[in-house]
């Protein structure tokens, strides 16, 4: 039998210990968790994790405020104004969208995000905090962070002895994913465009996630008996009912289930688990601007 991984509810779990954490933090210190979010111009996928982020920070319990500039902010502006989000004690956690428009270089207004409030996790600091194990102060980039819980509550064991197959080497998803599962004891394999025979290697993976932003790549033949399917794509594809657009993954969901013991759907799997991730995150960096030790999720 298949299970159907639950993301959105595993994700309301995490969001309820969240929201109690940060009671608890409010109470003990009168720090309340605040939270930052910039957006600059119209991309629709950034759009769609903004409405769904502003709400689950109110779930949370949060002070939370967003920055909508328009598509023509110069770097500068923009440089300025993550200072000045960086110097403001109410606020913990800063968030980027990304992408950003092709004027402004991404890699600098990263870096300018102060390390200890970059719950992205995608400053070079926590990016080497992660590369070398020290996970009780990086900061994890939350779809990873997320896999990894759903992961772990899947398979209720040490991943000592699996294959792992990432397939996707971004740095936002594939690369920080390949460390967690390393770090957690898997045999990790990172593949990507140049791979040789994909769906082999795909065929050799206890765990497969897919992160590789191509609708429906991965077919139910490349994927092992009774393996774990994590789907981390979200392409937003015409033909949907009434004329609205589907949402599908980077994984044929129908033929993959057939052989998965355990697979994620889109939506409702990593997503759900990506805003999730965040607010925690956001109240760890709250518990730590207060000198008060973290809860973990
Ligand atoms: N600095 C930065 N960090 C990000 O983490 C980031 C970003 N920029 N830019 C945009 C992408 C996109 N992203 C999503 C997260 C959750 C859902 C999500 O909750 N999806 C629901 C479905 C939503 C729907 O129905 O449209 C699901 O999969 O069930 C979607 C998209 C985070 N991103």
């Amino acid at each position: 039998m298949t299970t159907v991984i639950d993301g959105k509810a595993v994700a309301a779990d995490v969001v309820a210990k969240v929201r109690v954490a940060a009671e608890q933090l409010i109470a003990k210190t009168g720090v309340v968790p605040g939270i930052a979010v910039v957006i600059v111009g119209h991309d629709p996928a950034s759009q769609v994790y903004v409405a769904s982020k502003g709400k689950k920070a109110k779930e949370c319990g949060f002070h939370s405020i967003e920055h909508a500039l328009s598509s023509d902010t110069s770097e500068s502006d923009l440089v300025a104004l993550v200072e000045k989000l960086n110097a403001d004690p109410a606020i913990h956690g800063i968030l980027v969208q990304l992408p950003l428009p092709n004027h402004i270089d991404a890699g600098k207004i990263i870096q300018t995000i102060a390390a200890d409030k970059d719950v992205d996790g995608f400053h070079f600091t926590n990016v080497g905090k992660l590369g070398t194990g020290e996970l009780d102060t990086a900061f994890v980039p939350c779809t990873p962070a997320g896999s990894m819980l759903l992961i772990e509550r899947a398979l209720g064991r040490d991943l000592s002895g699996l294959n792992a197959v990432v397939v996707g080497r971004s740095n936002i998803v594939g690369k920080p994913m390949a460390n967690l599962l390393l770090n957690a004891n898997a045999t990790v394999t990172v593949a990507h465009s140049r791979t040789k025979d994909l769906p082999a290697l795909c065929r050799s993976a206890d765990i497969l996630v897919a992160a590789v932003g191509r609708p429906e790549m991965i077919k139910g033949d490349w994927v092992k008996p009774g393996a774990t399917v994590i789907d981390v794509g979200i392409n937003r594809l015409d033909g949907g009912a009434n004329g609205k657009s589907k949402l599908v993954g980077d994984v044929d969901y129908a033929s993959a289930a057939e052989q998965a013991g355990a697979i994620t759907p889109v939506p409702g799997g990593v997503g759900p688990m990506t805003i999730a991730l965040l607010m925690a995150n956001t109240v760890v960096s709250a518990f730590r601007a207060a000198g008060q030790a973290a809860p973990r999720f």
